[in-house]
This record gives C-alpha cells, structure tokens and sequence, in this order.
C-alpha cells in the first residue's frame, strides 16, 4: 500500500520561510515548532526540512543574486511565496546533488500551483529551467566587497565593519567556517564521585594533555549508540559530539552528564576560575550554560545565583538546573539594568555574559545577519554599559568580573573594557594566560582580554576579559 503523504516536505519550507522571511520570526524557532508538530516525519525527511530551510537562509543574498540573473522580475518585486518557492529551489539546485534538478523544477511548479498561483506555473517553471542549465556561468560581482557579500551571504554593511578590524584573509576565513557544517561542541560534567573538592582533576590550564576519566567512559557508552565524542583541544572536558540525531533520545545527555556548550563558553568560568565558597551572581544568565558550570566548578560549594529578565528565561535557567541535579545554584528574575543593592560586594565572581550582536554565531544562527542593523549595534554597546556599571557594584574588593559576548565587533568588546576601566580605577585587568592552553596564551590581548575568532580558533567568535577588583588601600 502506497503511503498518503498529509504534508509535503517541500510546502513544510516554505511555510518556515515565509515565517521568517515575511514576518521576522527566528528560524531556530520556526523549524522547531513545524518538527514538533509533525513528529511522524521519518529522520530523512525532517533533515530535509531542516538543511533546505537553513541552507536557503544562509545563502539567501547568494540565491537571489543568481535568480536577479535569470528572471525579468526582479526577486524584489516578486510575491512572497514566490519568491521563497525559487529560494529554496535554487538552494537545492546549487547545493544538493541528490535531488535532481528536473525534481526541483517540477515539485516548485506544483507548490506554486497549490499555492494559488497556477498562472505563474510558466513563470517558475521557465526561471528555474534557466537557471539549472545556466548556474555553472553566472558571474559574481568584480567589487570585492560585493563579492564577498554574494559569495558568502554577508550583508555588505558588516563586512565593511569587519575589514575595518580584521585583515582580508581573516574575514574569509570566517566567512567560509560559518558556512561549514561542524559538530556539536559539549562540556562533560564531573562525576558525582569527583564533585568533592579537587576530585583527582587535572590541573587547570593543561589543555588536551589530560583527558578527564569521565570523557572517556562516557566515549565508550555513546560508541555503542554510534555516536562519536571526540576531546577538543582546549580543555580536558570539552568534546566534539557527532552522529547524534535528537539530544533528548540519550539517556546521558537526560542525566545531564553532559551539555552543549561551545568551548569558548566553557572559557568564562575557567577565566573566572572559582574557590570553594565562592559566591557568584551571574547577571544575564539564560539558558544557564557559564552559571551550571560555575556550580559544577565548585564542585557543590558556595552558590551561584543565575538572573535573567523574564519568567521564560528564568524558566529555562530551571530546566538546566533541574537536569543537573546541582544544588549550589538557583535561578532569580531580575533585570540587570537595575542596581541590586541588597548584592553589593557580595559576590567573589560576577559573571556578565551579555547581550550582544551576536556577529561570532553567525554560522549558527543563519537568520541574524540579515536581521542586526547597525543602529542595533550602538544601543547593544549602551545597554552593556548600562548593566557593567550595574553589575560592577555587586564584585566585592578582591573579586572579579568577568565580561563576555559571542560576537567579534570591537566596539562590543575591548572598547567596552577600555571604557569599563577608565570610569572604574578601581577594576583592573586579571592575567588570564595561566587558566587557558598553551595553543591559546599567545592570543592574550591586554594580558587579560581574548578575541576568538571562527575558523582562526576552534571555537565560536567570542570575546572575554577578565577584571578584578582591587582590595582597599590600607591608610596607616
Ligand atoms: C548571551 S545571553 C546569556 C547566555 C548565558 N550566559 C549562558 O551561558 O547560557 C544574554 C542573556 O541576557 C538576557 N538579558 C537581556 N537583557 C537583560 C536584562 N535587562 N536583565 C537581565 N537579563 C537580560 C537575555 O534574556 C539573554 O538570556
């Protein structure tokens, strides 16, 4: 008996992309909720849904470039659905070998057609047809930067802001890693046995020299559910995961023995690194991945108390918490622009992990190039101001701040410490190269600050820097 298809894949994607093309919706979210309500779909056909619908946003300039060559109507002026009907067919004719082009055409003239538009069959049909015989000759522009803007999807505009700071040959180089497929990067948790204080670790800083016992035992466990858990370099606990389909399916990860993480995240707490006892306030702190470490860090010692602004967010810092079984950590809702006085100077570690650009995910978050303008820009730096001198108030003499963002806008990061410290005489920069591997202790910046940049570093782009504040000067 032929199975009766209730949804087609194809009509799956362009639903997404209208979604976020039309309506600015996150695409994260968007595919989430359509693979969660259609679970019946088999692995196959939701990794289509998933790659398609990615794939197109992620070369969205590139794709519309090309069509701009081979239709009358500009992709401007078409209608929506059309439009993203031609996006995600010209995405699977460049970039998916295993469908075949006569596939696409065809399966795009029948969307169109149960769309509405049966007198626009002709019209898609005649554009995609061209464009399949024609995709080996097009021409991108001579402008470099428009070259690269096409070539790699960048909106002009943040690549103009990128060679400002960063050479040529660098901004390639993270242009081509954001658009390379790359494994999960996760932190494995200390076992119970070790969350006693020391726990046989290896010291900090050692890198990949010493991999923890609990990586290994738990790279035996998931080989046998075909799963790979390769060690990163950087740091005994992170690992590589790859070969996984959904998390939740693995009964470690429901444990919590292990989270996603990427490994410059799991850099803040080592900066950071924390004493038994120690109190920390992490400000902005949802999901919860830097303050779930810091507890884990001390090793079920001192507390952490996790801040985020809304009951959602709060609600997912609770999520991560429950699936930790730590009980030195609770999650509060508070707004971190508001000064905390009942906090001040309580805290040996304040961690100000803040809202940012985001310009060093790109590579995960495919929609957000297209939806950060540069105006964003200037009222992210006043609002990270805005909680620094907030959050600075809660560090007691002695104890530190440690200032992060996971993008690679200068005026985000080491202006805002350079600021951070010219109105703060007080604070000033921790030397950090002694909780970070040899491969990465040449990157110091200012002793205390590091830029990670993607595909220069195995890592996302992300900034840290590590401030301390000085004890009181005795007056005798
Ligand atoms: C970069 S994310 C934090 C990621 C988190 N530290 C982690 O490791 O999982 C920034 C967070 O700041 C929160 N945020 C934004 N404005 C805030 C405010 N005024 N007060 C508190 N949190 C805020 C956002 O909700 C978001 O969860």
């Amino acid at each position: 008996m032929t199975k009766i298809k209730p949804v087609n894949e194809r009509e799956l994607v362009l639903g997404i992309l209208m979604e976020v093309t039309e309506k600015g919706q996150y695409s994260h979210l968007v595919i989430r909720d359509v693979l969660g309500k259609y679970q019946y779909l088999d692995k196959k056909e939701r990794a289509f849904i998933t790659r398609v619908t990615e794939g197109t946003l992620e070369h969205m300039i590139e794709l519309d470039y090309i069509l701009d060559q081979f239709s009358k109507v500009k992709v401007k002026k078409m209608k929506p659905v059309i439009r993203n009907i031609l996006r995600s067919a010209v995405y699977q004719l460049k970039y998916m070998d295993t469908v075949p082009d006569s596939a696409v055409c065809n399966e795009a003239v029948k969307l169109a057609v149960k769309k509405g538009f049966s007198g626009l069959r002709g019209f898609v049909n005649g554009v995609l047809r061209s464009t399949s015989a024609g995709l080996g000759q097009v021409r991108y522009p001579s402008d470099p930067v428009e070259g690269l803007s096409v070539r790699y999807s960048m909106p002009v505009w943040i690549l103009k802001l990128w060679l400002q700071s960063y050479d040529r040959q660098t901004v390639e180089t993270m242009l081509e890693e954001f658009q390379k497929e790359k494994p999960l990067t996760v932190r494995v948790r200390p076992s119970l046995e070790n969350i006693g204080e020391g726990g046989g670790r290896p010291p900090r800083g050692t890198g990949a020299e010493a991999v923890w016992p609990e990586v290994l035992k738990l790279q035996k466990e998931l080989e046998g559910e075909g799963i790979r858990l390769e060690p990163h370099p950087y740091l005994p606990y992170a690992c590589y995961l790859s070969g996984q389909d959904y998390l939740g399916d693995l009964q470690s990860f429901r444990e919590g023995r292990f989270s996603v993480q990427d490994v410059s995240s799991m850099l803040v707490c080592e900066m950071a690194a924390p004493k038994p006892g120690d109190v920390v306030i992490d400000v902005c702190a949802a999901p919860g991945g830097k303050a779930v470490h810091m507890a884990e860090m001390l090793r079920g010692t001192g507390s952490v108390e996790a801040r985020d602004l809304t009951a959602y967010k709060t609600g997912l810092i609770q999520e991560n918490i429950d699936r930790s079984g730590l009980s030195n950590i609770q999650a509060r809702q508070m707004d971190a622009r508001v000064l905390d006085a009942a906090s001040a100077e309580k805290a040996d570690i304040v961690i100000a992990d803040l809202p940012c650009s985001g310009l060093g995910v790109l590579g995960k978050k495919t929609d957000l190039k297209y939806n950060v303008t540069e105006e964003s820009l200037e009222s992210l730096v006043k609002l990270q101001r805005e909680i620094l001198t907030a959050a600075k108030a809660y560090v007691r003499p002695g104890g530190k701040l440690v200032y992060s963002t996971c993008t690679i806008n200068p005026s985000e990061n080491l202006e805002n410490v350079h600021w951070f410290l010219e109105q703060n005489p007080e604070f000033a920069l921790r030397d950090i190269r002694e909780s970070l591997c040899e491969e990465l202790k040449g990157d110091v910046q200012e002793k205390g600050c590091l830029q990670l940049l993607p595909g220069i570093h195995k890592s996302d782009g992300f900034f840290l820097a590590c401030m301390e504040k000085g004890l009181p000067q005795r007056s005798n």
